[in-house]
């Protein structure tokens, strides 16, 4: 499944990421926002239990999200969305893939990686802000999927077909959400129009 959110607050948010002129301030403060915003909607189907709540004036049905949700940045440009989620996930454990795409093959060179323990059972959301070609994205998920993660899904700030076709050929049980789904890769494996190095902008590594 394939979910791109058209919602005007995420477009407002993402025009101003694409802006080359943009802070590497503003970058991450964008990024984090419409994390949350995405967060909100990628959600709504967890899974709750039902608990007894006492109210200053009585006690009430309430409801508690009963599974652990981990979030797992592909480092490091997935790093900018993890407080924006955190902040609405406080529970959330964090992993951590290190992965870099190689920049003459575009194929992802995996450098580190450290999982909580109880992600067999988890709900793991995998966060990048791009999806390029789809190699980083389908390795990560590899890697998950080997650590014993059986309910996988993929956000992704902006995707292109390309990307979002070879991760649905490798992987069509993990649902992929999307901000934007752009128009093409270019040679060297850019989104068009995109929004350049996402890391780079970031960190400011460039
Ligand atoms: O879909 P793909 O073709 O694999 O490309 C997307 C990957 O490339 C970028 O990471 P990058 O290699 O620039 O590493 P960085 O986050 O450290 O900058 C991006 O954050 C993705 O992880
Ligand atoms: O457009 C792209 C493609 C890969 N990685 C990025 O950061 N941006
Ligand atoms: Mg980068």
């Amino acid at each position: 499944m394939l979910k791109v959110f058209d919602h005007p607050l995420i477009r407002h948010k993402l025009t101003i990421m694409r802006d080359k002129n943009t802070s590497s301030k503003d970058f991450r403060q964008n990024l984090n926002e419409i994390a949350s915003l995405m967060v909100f909607e990628i959600t709504r189907d967890f899974p709750v239990t039902i608990k007894q709540v006492d109210t200053p004036l009585c006690s009430c049905k309430g409801y508690e999200l009963s599974r652990d949700i981990v979030i797992a940045p592909i480092l490091r440009a997935g790093l900018g969305l993890v407080q924006g989620i955190q902040d609405l996930i406080p529970t959330a454990k964090i992993a951590h893939i290190g992965m870099y795409r190689d920049e003459k093959t575009l194929l992802p060179k995996p450098y580190f990686e450290k999982y909580p323990s109880n992600i067999n059972d988890a709900l793991v959301l995998i966060v990048d802000p791009m999806l390029a070609t789809g190699g980083s994205s389908i390795a990560a998920i590899d890697r998950v999927k080997m650590q014993g993660a059986k309910d996988i899904r993929l956000v992704c700030l902006v995707g292109s077909p390309e990307g979002v076709e070879a991760v649905t050929r490798a992987h069509p049980d993990v649902d992929i959400y999307l901000a934007a789904l752009d128009d093409h890769l270019n040679e060297h494996g850019y989104i068009v129009p995109g929004l350049g190095d996402a890391g780079d902008r970031i960190f400011g590594t460039k």
